[in-house]
């Protein structure tokens, strides 16, 4: 396991898909600097996703292969399809910056959070069922991706008071300023307040 120096910090954004973990957390991430550690995924990408940005799209062979050499962090199957986060790569971002970012199912979560501890602050994201489904379907998610997102709305929701932070997602500037807020009380980047 990797030793995090003592400012280190790891922002996990959790919560059901369609919540607006993305949107809110490519927002922040921007205002602090902040780098997204990306997950590897056994999934094949969707229209629109592009190999190393939204992913890393690798095989079900080379998934297993960097298993086995134990090069995973967090592992986890989702409806068929592994996730998960390479230890190598969160060193290597913590390496230049004092905090990096991660958008995870509540599984990934929490495991971050029994390895970390409080270096990571868990902020769940969420919004209505039916908000999230007519986000997904505007977005143009295929059909059988948002039935599958659907069916683990309540799991994902169930976790919310786990969480460090929990915030509804309705208004997207909104929301993205009170997350900024809290997390200047953790990053403490003195970021002036223009509102
Ligand atoms: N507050 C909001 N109001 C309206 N639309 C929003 C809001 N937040 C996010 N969206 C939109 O909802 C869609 C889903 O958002 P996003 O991809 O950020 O969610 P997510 O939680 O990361 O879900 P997924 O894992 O399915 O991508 C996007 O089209 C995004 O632009
Ligand atoms: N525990 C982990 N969860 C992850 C990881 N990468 C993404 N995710 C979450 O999985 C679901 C499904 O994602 P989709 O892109 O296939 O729709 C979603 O909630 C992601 O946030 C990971 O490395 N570990």
């Amino acid at each position: 396991m990797y030793e995090l120096k003592e400012r280190d910090k790891i922002i996990v954004f959790t919560g059901p898909d369609g919540s607006g973990r993305k949107s809110v957390a490519e927002a922040v991430g921007q205002t602090f600097g902040m780098e997204k550690v990306i997950s590897y995924v056994t999934r094949p990408p969707r229209p629109g996703e592009v190999n190393g940005q939204d992913y890393h799209f690798i095989t079900h062979e080379d998934y297993r292969e960097m298993d086995d050499q134990g090069g995973f962090l967090e592992s986890v199957e989702i409806d068929g399809d592994f996730y998960g986060i390479r230890s190598l790569d969160i060193e290597e971002k913590l390496n230049q910056h004092d905090s990096v970012y991660l958008i995870l199912n509540h599984q990934g979560a929490s495991i971050l959070k029994s390895i970390y501890s409080d270096k990571v602050i868990r902020l769940f994201l969420y919004a209505d069922r039916r908000t999230v489904e007519d986000r997904e379907q505007k977005l143009g998610l295929p059909a059988d991706v948002i039935i599958k997102h659907l069916s683990h709305y309540d799991l994902e929701m169930s976790y919310r008071n786990a969480c460090e932070h929990s915030f509804e997602n309705y208004d997207l500037g909104q929301t993205t300023y009170e997350i900024t807020n809290t997390l200047e009380r953790y990053l403490q980047r003195d970021l002036v307040d223009k509102d």
